[in-house]
């Protein structure tokens, strides 16, 4: 399998390490519009090659991507201080403008994965840029929000990560959704345990865990400048869920049509990923608190997604 990743920055590098090392691609080509920075980046990947499985990885352009079967695309502007969400959002689609037009010139076959924020807007730009049937086009969603949400609530539970089924949807980021009422450990709800689990009554506040989840992007950002390892790892996951054709089960950003009455526009959901890309959604009854939130979830997206020009 080929893959390619766009954009070698933090997050791009990231990708392109863990995938590396797990192995997950036969020859992964790195672009950047930065292109001795790119060539930089390969040139001491490369040295690693002896100590892992090996695999082709190298620097070159859209132009060397043919016969690529996952595209990651976290090429993207960095916010200036003071700037507004809408006009880095603007500047994104102006990238994305001009990207996967490319792209699709170069890479007709390939499944694109999208990491760029805001994600769920720029997955919904990518599809309709590219003009590519919804299950080829998925976004990063909320894939790493509900690993963080898992890893801290299996650390208060005191079970190993693998073990807790939760789930984050909606909108990456500030208007996602904690499915507390879906939460479970082998089977066994945390709600029948505690019913007021996720709401401020809970005497265990495990509300302050998915608060947590929120902070510790902002905590990461305001210590390091970046985040970028947990969603190389992330994004890894995604891509092996296509490469090795695993019908897996992960919330990542997609177009829904029509679930929960919630029509084009993109949001993180469980979906079941194979070597076709989205195979399927899998329906969640949600409570009518959860339910009302994905709704307002699914309105920030849509006013974005109104104020934008593309
Ligand atoms: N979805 C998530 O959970 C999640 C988590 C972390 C970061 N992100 C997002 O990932 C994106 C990348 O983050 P980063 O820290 O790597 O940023 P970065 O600025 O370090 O890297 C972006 C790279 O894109 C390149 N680039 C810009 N325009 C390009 C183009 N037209 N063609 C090719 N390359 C181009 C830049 O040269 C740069 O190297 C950001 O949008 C960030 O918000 C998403
Ligand atoms: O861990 C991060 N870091 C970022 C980041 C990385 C480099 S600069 C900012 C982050 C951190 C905090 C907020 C935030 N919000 C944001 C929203 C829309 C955008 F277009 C860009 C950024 N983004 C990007 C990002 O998506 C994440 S995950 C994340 C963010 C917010 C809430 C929960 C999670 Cl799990």
């Amino acid at each position: 399998m080929k893959g390619a990743i766009v954009g070698a920055g933090a997050v791009g590098m990231a990708i392109a390490y863990s995938m590396l090392i797990q192995n997950t691609f036969d020859e992964l080509v790195l672009v950047d519009i930065d292109r001795r920075k790119v060539e930089g980046e390969v040139m001491d990947l490369v040295h690693g090659i002896p100590f892992v499985e090996p695999s082709v990885v190298r620097a070159g352009t859209l132009a060397d991507c043919g016969g690529v079967d996952v595209v990651v695309i976290t090429a993207g502007a960095r916010q200036r201080e003071g700037e507004s969400r809408l006009s880095l959002v603007q500047r994104n689609v102006e990238i994305f403008r001009g990207l996967i037009g490319e792209i699709m010139e170069h890479c007709p076959n390939a499944i694109l994965l999208v990491v760029s924020n805001p994600v769920d807007v720029m997955t919904y730009v990518a599809m309709k840029l590219a003009g590519l049937p919804p299950s080829r086009v998925i976004g990063s969603g909320t894939v790493l929000d509900t690993a963080r949400f898992r890893y801290l609530l299996a650390e208060r539970l005191r079970v190993d990560p693998r073990s807790l089924h939760a789930y984050i949807i909606g909108e990456h980021g500030d208007s996602e959704v904690p499915v507390w009422s879906r939460a479970n450990v082998a089977g066994a709800f945390l709600s029948e345990i505690e019913p007021a689990v996720g709401t401020p009554d809970d005497p265990a506040k495990m509300f302050e865990v998915f608060e947590h989840v929120k902070n510790a992007a902002y905590e990461i950002i305001e210590r390091k400048g970046a985040t970028s390892w947990a969603i190389g790892l992330a994004t890894t996951q995604i891509a092996r869920a296509i490469t090795r054709n695993q019908n897996r089960v992960l919330p990542v950003s997609v177009l829904m049509s029509g679930l929960h009455g919630i029509e084009e526009v993109c949001l993180a959901y469980p979906a079941v990923l194979n070597r076709q890309g989205i195979d399927r959604l899998v329906k969640f009854s949600l409570s009518p608190a959860e339910e009302e939130q994905l709704q307002r979830s699914a309105r920030v997206m849509r006013q974005t997604l109104d104020e934008i020009q593309f």
